[in-house]
């Protein structure tokens, strides 16, 4: 029986997306996406490796699914790989749906609630060549592809999300290249901001039908300035703006924050927002997901490069907005991605949105940790991850006592996989993969996290 309870019906999940676990780029006519274009560049990913195979979940969802049953989890949060359901971003490919309609009726059978995100990262390469998030009428493409992939699933999916994490596929992929497609460039990555969020005002509507509820899962931190310097508090309003309040706001209240909107003049961004774009993106989420993993301490610093590390190659082209901002350790312990280790920034931003941003429900779409892992005996002891977890659920546990609405948690990864620019580097998994052979060896956090998720709370 658990000490610290947590509400009936609490989803106990784990997170995964497609282009990192699935593999088998071009079976049953996948097409390519920009992520398959960019690892395939020489320079972009740790050791030249990309998602050709990754863990081979194509082949082995069924597999994949059955442990996530046996060890208890009652809910699973996957990506749609837009190629694979529209092939250069147009059309339907019944194949590419089969494939999801399969590994539907497998987390079904299993007693397993399946959450969708639409968008983690995959764009067609030829809606890229098209011109890709800068581009207004992408924001129209994924609708449409919205449509088709609800049409298809909207029976038995009733948890979607538009995009994961906009705030990456903008200024990473566009900002400051660390990211497909790899370009830099302020200019169009505040279009792509804009774009994306304009293609979650689109298709959410559209989501709603069939009784489903829609949301998105925005990566948001805690952001504290080093000192109380004027320059530091500055630097500090100007992440936290750009991070989180620019998403917040647009999501869930339709507007942008004046404040924001002037660091990004210089970059063209009024011209990108028409009139009714906002009414449109606003208000429209039955839920909102936060991915969270740590706090940003920053400082201002005339030299800095603005960067934190979200690639071994982290350029020094810094993402709009944060120019001469410095990303400091302040002190905490990191995880294997030098991230600190800070559930109460976790706290700070649940008791925060839900204080200014009331009555929307919430789940963590997101929390986990890399660190090192050794196989021995046949198992794998990952005690840091596993107290990386309580550590961050027993957070949710005191939000929830605040009063947040807190309705769900998904652990990222369910599985070890690509970790984008550190390639097969970084393990995030509560499932390790031996890359050789595919084999799974759940972690000592799975075999916990199961026992959390079917007492529904922490000892
Ligand atoms: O880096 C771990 C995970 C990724 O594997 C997920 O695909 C992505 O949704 C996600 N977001 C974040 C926080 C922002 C970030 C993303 C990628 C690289 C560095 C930081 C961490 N993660």
């Amino acid at each position: 029986m658990a000490t610290r309870g947590f509400p009936e019906g609490f989803a106990w999940g784990a997170a995964t997306a497609s282009y990192q676990i699935e593999g088998s780029v071009t079976a049953d006519g996948r097409g390519a996406s920009i992520w398959d274009t960019f690892a395939h560049t020489p320079g972009k990913v740790l050791n030249g490796e990309n998602g050709d195979v990754a863990v081979d979940h194509y082949a082995r969802y069924a597999e994949d699914v059955a442990l996530m049953g046996s060890l208890g989890l009652n809910a699973y949060r996957f990506s749609l790989s837009w190629p694979r359901i529209q092939p250069g971003g147009r059309g339907v490919n019944g194949a590419g749906l089969d494939f999801y309609k399969r590994l539907v009726d497998e987390l079904l059978e299993q007693g397993i609630t399946p959450y969708a995100t639409l968008y983690h990262w995959d764009l067609p390469q030829e809606l890229q060549d098209a011109g890709g998030w800068p581009e207004r009428d992408t924001a129209y493409r994924f609708a449409e592809y919205a449509q088709v992939a609800h049409e298809a699933l909207s029976d038995r999916v009733k948890h979607w999300m538009t995009v994961n994490e906009p705030w990456c596929a903008a200024f990473l992929g566009y900002g400051s290249g660390d990211h497909a497609p790899g370009l830099r460039s302020s200019a169009q990555a505040v279009r792509a901001a804009h774009h994306l969020l304009l293609a979650h005002g689109l298709a959410a509507p559209l989501l709603k039908a069939n009784d489903c509820l829609v949301g998105a899962a925005p990566n948001l931190y805690a952001v504290t300035p080093v000192s109380d310097s004027e320059a530091d508090l500055d630097a500090a309003r100007r992440i936290d703006g750009l991070q989180n309040r620019f998403f917040l706001d647009a999501l869930l209240r339709g507007s942008y924050p004046e404040d924001v909107v002037a660091d990004l003049e210089p970059f063209g961004f009024a011209d990108v927002v028409q009139p009714g774009d906002l009414d449109l993106i606003g208000g429209k989420v039955d839920f909102l997901g936060i991915n969270y993993y740590s706090r940003h301490t920053v400082s201002a610093d005339p030299d800095a490069a603005g960067m934190v590390a979200t690639s071994p190659f982290a350029s020094a082209s810094p993402w709009p907005g944060a120019e001469s901002v410095a990303f400091v350790n302040a002190g905490r312990p990191v995880t294997d991605m030098g991230w600190e280790v800070d559930p109460g920034g976790l706290h700070e931003i649940l008791t925060r949105v839900a204080k200014e941003y009331p009555s929307v429900p919430l789940y963590i779409t997101e929390n986990g940790a890399a660190y090192v892992d050794t196989v021995a005996d046949g198992g794998v002891d990952d005690q840091e991850r596993l107290d990386y977890i309580e550590a961050h659920l027993a957070a949710c546990h005191d939000a929830i006592a605040d009063g947040v609405p807190l309705k769900g948690y998904f652990a990222w990864s369910f599985l070890d996989n690509f970790e984008w620019g550190w390639g097969y580097g970084k393990r995030f998994g509560l499932v390790y993969v031996d890359y050789e052979t595919q084999v799974r060896i759940p972690k000592s956090s799975a075999h916990w996290y199961g026992r959390v998720a079917r007492h529904n709370g922490l000892s």
